[in-house]
């Protein structure tokens, strides 16, 4: 994402679809953006209804600034079609699709898309969460030009890995990585899993710090009280903005040196760019009021 069109994905909620007053919630809930899920949130008999009212809310405009996504059933399963060719027909912000495998799944959706007449702002994020995926991450990232976004879905993967949720995630840190390399490499977004317990506000805190020192752009929620916390751990904190600040103008009065340096130490022109990369999020976070 260049940082001229940089959006905010700091806390990104899902909802079940199926459930109307989240739905209706989620327009005053301070989240950059939405996934409406049609997926496991919403039990097999709810599915027709939720997929109407998801597409219903992706259509009517009524989420302000929010990016609006809707994640549908998994490639092979019995919706999956018609939740895309509805999906399609909203033309929300993104269709988020579960379990992607390859780069060929991600042609398959991207042709499926068009010819159901999806909008050119419809995105396609993608959802990493199985072994093959994690090691196809690369060609997955590189397939399309619609493929905006990668969604880590650490659930499926402690259970295809056989692993377990345990506090710094140790088990699954190989796997994070690697998604983060190759959505570094092709120059798309990449959002961190989400944090079952929803009363555990220590370790879901923990977990945001970490996720961004790793890089992540943001993170998935599934409650509302997760918001806030994500919004600040995914967004320049006031000493990071007045480092770069410093950090800039250090550089810029050394004009001509290769190397100067801020506070004691060396700062070269890499350390300008991340600079100048902290203040476009500052100002796109700002900028959302
Ligand atoms: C986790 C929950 C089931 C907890 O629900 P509940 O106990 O009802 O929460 P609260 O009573 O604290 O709710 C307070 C109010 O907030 C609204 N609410 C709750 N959650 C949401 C939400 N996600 N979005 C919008 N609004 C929400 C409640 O309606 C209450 O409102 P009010 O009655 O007006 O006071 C529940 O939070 C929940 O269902 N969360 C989302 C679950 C979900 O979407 N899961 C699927 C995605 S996770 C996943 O699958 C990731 C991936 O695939 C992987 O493999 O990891
Ligand atoms: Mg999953």
């Amino acid at each position: 994402m260049s940082e001229s069109t940089f959006t905010p994905l700091r806390s990104v909620l899902y909802m079940p679809s199926s459930n109307e007053r989240a739905l209706e919630k989620a327009k005053s809930i301070a989240c950059d953006a939405l996934i409406l899920d049609l997926e496991d949130a919403v039990a097999p008999d709810a599915k027709e209804a939720a997929r109407e009212s998801a597409c219903a809310a992706a259509a009517s405009g009524e989420y302000g600034r929010r990016t609006v996504t809707i994640r549908a059933n998994g490639i092979g399963t019995q919706w999956h079609d018609a939740d895309l060719a509805a999906i399609a027909q909203a033309g929300p912000d993104a269709i988020v699709v579960p379990k992607v495998g390859s780069a060929a799944e991600v042609h398959q959706l991207v042709d499926a898309l068009e010819k159901a007449g999806a909008p050119d702002h419809t995105k396609l994020w993608a959802m990493i969460e199985t072994p093959v995926a994690i090691l196809d991450a690369l060609s997955i990232a590189r397939a399309s030009e619609r493929l905006t976004a990668f969604v880590i879905g650490t659930n499926d993967l402690v259970k295809e890995l056989y692993a377990e949720h345990v506090p710094g995630r140790a088990p699954i840190l190989p796997s994070l990585h690697t998604v983060l390399l190759a959505a570094r490499a092709a120059g798309i977004a990449v959002l961190d899993g989400v944090y079952n317990d929803v009363k555990d506000t220590d370790g879901f805190l923990a977990e945001c710090r970490q996720g961004r020192e790793m890089g992540f752009d943001g993170k998935t929620l599934i409650h509302p009280g997760q918001v806030e916390g994500a919004n600040t751990a995914f967004a320049p904190s006031e000493q990071a903005v007045e480092d770069a600040r410093g950090l800039i103008q250090a550089w810029e009065d050394g004009a001509g040196s290769g190397v100067v340096t801020y506070n004691g130490r060396m700062v070269e022109n890499l350390h300008v760019d991340s600079a100048r990369r902290t203040l476009a999020i500052h100002e796109a976070v700002q900028a959302l009021g």
